[in-house]
């Protein structure tokens, strides 16, 4: 079984405008509200590719009723524990030139309420799969990735899509896949990067550092893949973005569930980018029949 981990989920608040006006007044052309956050993102893909997961984290309040709910109606199995607290509404305004995202990082877990989370995962059996994505909440420590890493069977394999310090914590447990984008690489490091051959540098550090599995996402540049044995760049199709929320849990998604149909791991990565690349040019996450169509024009080259 697949595990996601949402320490924060959110209800995502999308909305469109022809134009974002800071300081004036926006009216909004369309709205739509749906359960968000990485993990569950993760989730939600793996559902429209008909594979089960099951959604952990931490829920609270109406929004967190909602985020169930929606959850529910579309078939995603859920075994959130519930907090005295409102989840948070993250907003997400597209409008033809620019794309914002407002973002909640606040929420306070009791030491009790941690507790039962490692209950849950180390109860996860050899041969699952445990997601760990999105940030961390900032009650909880540095290390909380690397702690909920440390307590699972050896056999089970963990993915890891999260920034800074969060992932570098992690990698000492060897995931199995950790998804930084090209920004969130620059930031570990602390560099600017220059080309891909920059990005291959610090790709194959994070290696060095314990990950099996790096893949970069640079958003229309496509991704690189780099694991010991290979170095593989995946080229993505020219196209109308209509919302990149999502976009990288997306590709996460993808992987994992041709992962689930023991593809080779080239195919995963083509899988995973078209579900990312599939997100990017729709109003919501991914759909098998889109993934299918962008699948055959996405290129990948061993460099
Ligand atoms: N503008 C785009 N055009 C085509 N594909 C895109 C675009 N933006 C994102 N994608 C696809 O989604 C993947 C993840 O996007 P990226 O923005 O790098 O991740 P994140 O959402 O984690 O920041 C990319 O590797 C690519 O396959
Ligand atoms: O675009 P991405 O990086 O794939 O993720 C989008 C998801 O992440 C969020 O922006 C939350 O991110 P964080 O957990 O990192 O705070 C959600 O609102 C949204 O559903």
């Amino acid at each position: 079984m697949i595990y996601t981990v949402t320490l924060n989920p959110s209800l995502d608040y999308n909305i469109k405008l022809s134009e974002f006006k800071e300081g004036r007044l926006n009216t909004i052309v369309s709205q739509y509200k749906t359960a968000g956050g990485k993990g569950i993102n993760v989730s939600q893909v793996l559902r429209n590719l008909e594979k089960d997961s099951i959604a952990l984290g931490y829920i609270g309040g109406f929004t967190g009723k909602y985020i169930e709910k929606n959850l529910k109606e579309k078939n995603i199995k859920c075994d959130f524990i519930e907090i005295n607290q409102d989840s948070r509404i993250n907003v997400k305004i597209k409008s033809e030139k620019s794309e914002t995202e407002i973002n909640d990082k606040k929420l306070k877990i009791s030491e009790s309420e941690k507790k039962e989370l490692f209950l849950k995962i180390k109860s996860l059996k050899k041969d699952d799969i445990l997601v760990l994505a999105g940030s961390v909440p900032t009650s909880l420590e540095e290390d909380i990735y690397a702690k909920l890493s440390e307590i699972v069977d050896e056999k089970v394999k963990i993915v890891v899509d999260t920034t800074g310090k969060y992932l570098v914590n992690s990698l000492k447990y060897n995931p199995f896949l950790i998804k930084p984008n090209y920004f969130e690489l620059e930031n570990i490091f602390g560099v600017k990067l220059k080309d891909e051959k920059d990005v291959i540098v610090y790709g194959k550090k994070l290696l060095e550092m314990g990950a099996k599995n790096v893949i970069v996402s640079m958003a229309g540049d496509g991704a690189l893949l780099i694991n010991e044995k290979d170095i593989l760049k995946a080229m993505v199709p020219k196209g109308t973005v209509k919302n990149s929320v999502g976009a990288g849990d997306s590709l996460i998604g993808g992987f994992l569930s041709a992962m689930e149909e023991d593809k080779e791991l080239i195919e995963c990565f083509r899988i995973g980018v078209a579900s990312g690349t599939a997100t990017a040019f729709s109003d919501e996450l991914c759909k098998k029949e889109e993934i299918e169509k962008i699948k055959k024009d996405i290129i990948i080259k061993k460099l």
